[in-house]
């Protein structure tokens, strides 16, 4: 229960439904338990007719009224247990969305090395599934324990007063019950844990299928991929199967033994009415009432032991990530300006899982309102100090600085506003393509978004769309074309207007023509404005003002285009090549 025990705040904080519940419970099964005092009072009253110790119209008056109390007592119990409901179970609920907006904030503080380590299926089972069990005992299983100890203390109350020995025979097998239940229920839970596990492969494998449908039917490999989808889908079904098996056990086993705690009530009363222990016959159909009243309740007493066993596993596994502290941490509370004079003085970075040192003694810096151009071969770690910019990674050393202020001592949250980043890979919601762009600017209006579009070259392509800007893109953007992706992801960073402007790689869908449209444009915005092109071209490069050439995480050029064709090296190779491709085109 140690785990659990970070439920205890929650548990406070709705304490006032959890007492009203309680109460309602108690009340509740007091009048539930009315029915079989009453029965017994019917089949007495039957029996003194009988005997003739009261006349017709007592017996029917005695009659009416035990029927009476009966129905009332049953409304009342009902009533009260509609609100035992009510209250606990909605409880439940309230922590479970509790929960998992603490779990999802939580996440939205972490790193990005946090998503690197974790799967984002196991991310996405700790809010849904684990959640979800935690939330079986917080409401079901608060709910069925309060249940069974007010049902158990009155009932016994009752019983014992009625008849002791009776009492001890009947309750004897409903340990025997509690125990086989929670071997059952152990062992259903671990066989449908293996079930959800297969139901999961069975999902990411339909879904990857889905997704990479195209790739499948390039490659011809439909019936390959069936074959494997089959092979997945038995496996699958036998699990459904051993579980079906077990869960088979359940109720029959529960038929079992009330049937052998029936018949001992009535046999053991039975030879007690005939030794005279017992004074009428309804005490008999009191009991087995009693019997059957308690046998759910005491089921569900090796229902809950499992219930909390996996609720508190599954808490287990919240806690871990909320126990995280994110490795990246604004501790500035203040204000702080940002402009978009940066620099990086000697800065070394090395990517904590893979070990690989991604910067290796990086220094240059750039004026507000200049442009800076990084062109290098691929994995010479151009992305990385974008990277670093935005503060999504600490640096191991060196030092990064905003307005000759440490990147560490700005606000967080004040610098990521004043960025606007273009990441290589165009990650587009499923959304409309206007609330796409707004994405960078959530109150902006539709001119404004229009304006940006425009700026981006896109705007040409939307409006061709059947519905435009509310056109609804699939998942990931499926709908546009690598380019078009491209052009809408730089629409939603010039929306925001930040001081500072990331390009990863972002024109390198978009042809030429294109491209030199957007860079204008983009000259033409980016007045007093930081810009980082990461590129592989030299045509978005050559009207920065600095441009620097990455080689293994170093620098090898530094300069500008005119220098930079008139030197021998990396850029004046890659222009050589890129003018003779163009034009030989
Ligand atoms: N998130 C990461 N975790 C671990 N290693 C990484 C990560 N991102 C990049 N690397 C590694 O760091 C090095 C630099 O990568 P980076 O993405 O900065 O290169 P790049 O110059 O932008 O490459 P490209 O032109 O292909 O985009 C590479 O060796 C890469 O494998």
């Amino acid at each position: 229960m140690k785990e659990l025990k970070h439920l205890n705040k929650y548990f406070l904080k709705y304490k006032t439904y959890l007492i009203i519940g309680s109460i309602t419970t108690v009340v509740a099964r007091i009048f539930l338990l009315f029915t079989p005092r009453y029965v017994k009072k019917i089949i007495a009253t039957v029996e003194q007719y009988r005997d003739n110790t009261i006349t017709q119209t007592v017996f029917k008056a005695q009659l009416t009224e035990a029927i009476l109390y009966i129905i009332g007592a049953a409304i009342i119990g009902g009533i009260l247990t509609f609100f035992m409901r009510q209250t606990i179970i909605n409880v439940s609920r309230y922590i479970e969305f509790d929960l998992k907006n603490e779990i999802y904030e939580q996440y939205q503080k972490l790193s990005l090395n946090f998503y690197k380590q974790n799967r984002t299926g196991d991310l996405m089972n700790r809010i849904t599934e684990d959640v979800g069990r935690v939330r079986m005992y917080a409401g079901p299983a608060l709910m069925y324990s309060i249940n069974t100890i007010a049902l158990f203390v009155v009932a016994l109350i009752y019983m014992f007063k009625e008849a002791p020995k009776l009492t001890l025979y009947t309750i004897l097998p409903l340990p025997i019950l509690s125990v086989i239940i929670y071997k059952l229920s152990k062992e259903i839970h671990k066989r449908s844990t293996i079930v959800q596990e297969y139901l999961s492969k069975l999902s990411t494998f339909t879904q990857e299928s889905f997704s990479g449908i195209s790739v499948i039917k390039a490659y011809g490999i439909e019936p390959q991929t069936a074959n494997n989808f089959e092979t997945l889908a038995i496996e699958s079904k036998d699990k459904q199967v051993s579980l079906a098996r077990v869960q088979a056990w359940f109720f029959p086993m529960m038929i079992l033994l009330i049937g052998a705690s029936n018949l001992l009530v009535i046999y053991i009363g039975g030879m007690q009415y005939i030794n005279g222990e017992i004074e009428s016959i309804g005490t008999i159909a009191e009991f087995i009432i009693y019997v059957n009243m308690l046998t759910w309740p005491v089921a569900t007493v090796g229902w809950v032991t499992s219930i909390v066993q996996q609720a508190e596993a599954s808490q287990k596994r919240i806690n871990e990530f909320l126990k995280l502290e994110p490795e990246i941490k604004n501790t500035v509370t203040e204000n702080t300006k940002i402009t978009g004079n940066i620099a990086f003085n000697n800065v070394s970075f090395t990517y904590d899982d893979t070990n690989i040192n991604a910067l290796k003694g990086i220094s240059f810096s750039i004026k507000e309102g200049e442009t800076l151009a990084i062109l290098g071969k691929t994995g010479s770690g151009k992305s990385t100090i974008l990277d670093l910019i935005g503060r999504l990674y600490d640096i191991d050393n060196g030092s990064i600085t905003i307005n000759n202020q440490e990147i560490k001592n700005l606000n967080l949250n004040n610098l990521r506003d004043s960025i606007g980043y273009v990441p290589q890979d165009a990650f587009l919601f499923s959304d409309s393509i206007k609330n796409n762009i707004k994405f960078g600017k959530e109150n902006a209006t539709e001119e404004e978004v229009i304006e940006a579009a425009k700026n981006a070259q896109v705007h040409k392509n939307i409006i061709k769309f059947n519905n435009g800007y509310n056109t609804i893109l699939g998942e990931r953007g499926i709908t546009l074309s690598g380019g078009q992706k491209q052009r809408v992801s730089i629409a939603r960073a010039i929306i925001k207007a930040p001081k500072i402007l990331l390009f990863d790689d972002c024109l390198s869908a978009v042809d030429t023509e294109t491209e030199e449209k957007i860079l204008k444009n983009l000259n033409k915005l980016s007045k007093g404005k930081t810009s980082i092109i990461v590129s592989h071209r030299v045509s978005s490069a050559k009207n920065a003002h600095k441009i620097i050439v990455l080689d293994d995480g170093k620098i090898i050029q530094e300069g500008t285009h005119e220098t930079l064709i008139n030197t021998d090296g990396y850029y004046k190779d890659l222009y050589l090549k890129q003018i003779s491709e163009t034009s030989s085109k």
